[in-house]
């Protein structure tokens, strides 16, 4: 069998989870599905996660549409998931890439989230640096909110948080290291929120 290469394929996959906190957890899961426009992206859903693949300004759309969905449900949510671009052997089905600019989830509703992202620019020798320079950014655009081991803490405004992640996926990969991983893990609704002190 061939090594697997690098691929040079820009297409961007996320695989990702929500786990409502309801017994209707089954009707928030598809609903937020659902009620997405997925059109642009491919999607694949089974009995542990989703993935969503595409052009990487869709597949952020659509993975922040779902997030937004569910959120409006009222429940207590929480996604999450593991984007990936440059992936060894992701270039297959790549007729995904052909999408045009238009993005096709375009609700604005204010939504808090709270979340935490690590970066993993893969066989990057520079990789401390580059992760620094996305927190760094992240101060100053006001969505930081903590360090911790192996995650930074990103909160705010949905829209706000999601196009960090979007920009911070964008910047942290070169051409010479194209494969790149970050995980985010998103707590939506939760009594916590606010120093509260429920779970
Ligand atoms: C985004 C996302 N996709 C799939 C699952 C797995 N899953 C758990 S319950 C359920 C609905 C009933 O089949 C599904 C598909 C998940 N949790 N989140």
């Amino acid at each position: 069998m061939e090594p697997l290469q690098c691929g040079t394929s820009p297409i961007v996959g996320f695989r990702f989870s929500l786990h409502p906190m309801t017994g209707d957890f089954i009707q928030v899961i598809k609903g937020a599905l659902r009620e997405t426009d997925t059109t642009n992206v491919w999607m694949h859903t089974d009995d542990v996660s989703t993935v969503i693949r595409g052009r990487q300004l869709h597949v952020f759309n659509a993975a922040k549409s779902i997030a937004l969905h569910a959120a409006k449900t009222g429940v207590h949510v929480a996604m999450s998931g593991t984007f990936s671009v440059g992936c060894p052997g992701d270039s297959a089905g790549d007729a995904y890439l052909d999408k045009g600019d238009e993005l096709l989830n375009t609700d604005t509703s204010k939504q808090y989230v709270s979340s935490q992202f690590a970066l993993y620019p893969m066989n990057n020798p520079d990789y401390m640096a580059i992760i620094y320079r996305e927190v760094e950014r992240a101060k100053a655009l006001g969505v930081y909110n903590d360090s911790m081991h192996y995650a930074s803490g990103i909160h705010g405004d949905i829209h706000d948080v999601f196009a960090f992640y979007e920009e911070a996926f964008a910047n942290a990969r070169t051409s010479e290291n194209a494969h790149l991983v970050m995980t985010v893990a998103l707590s939506i609704n939760s009594p916590s929120h606010g120093g509260g002190s429920g779970a």
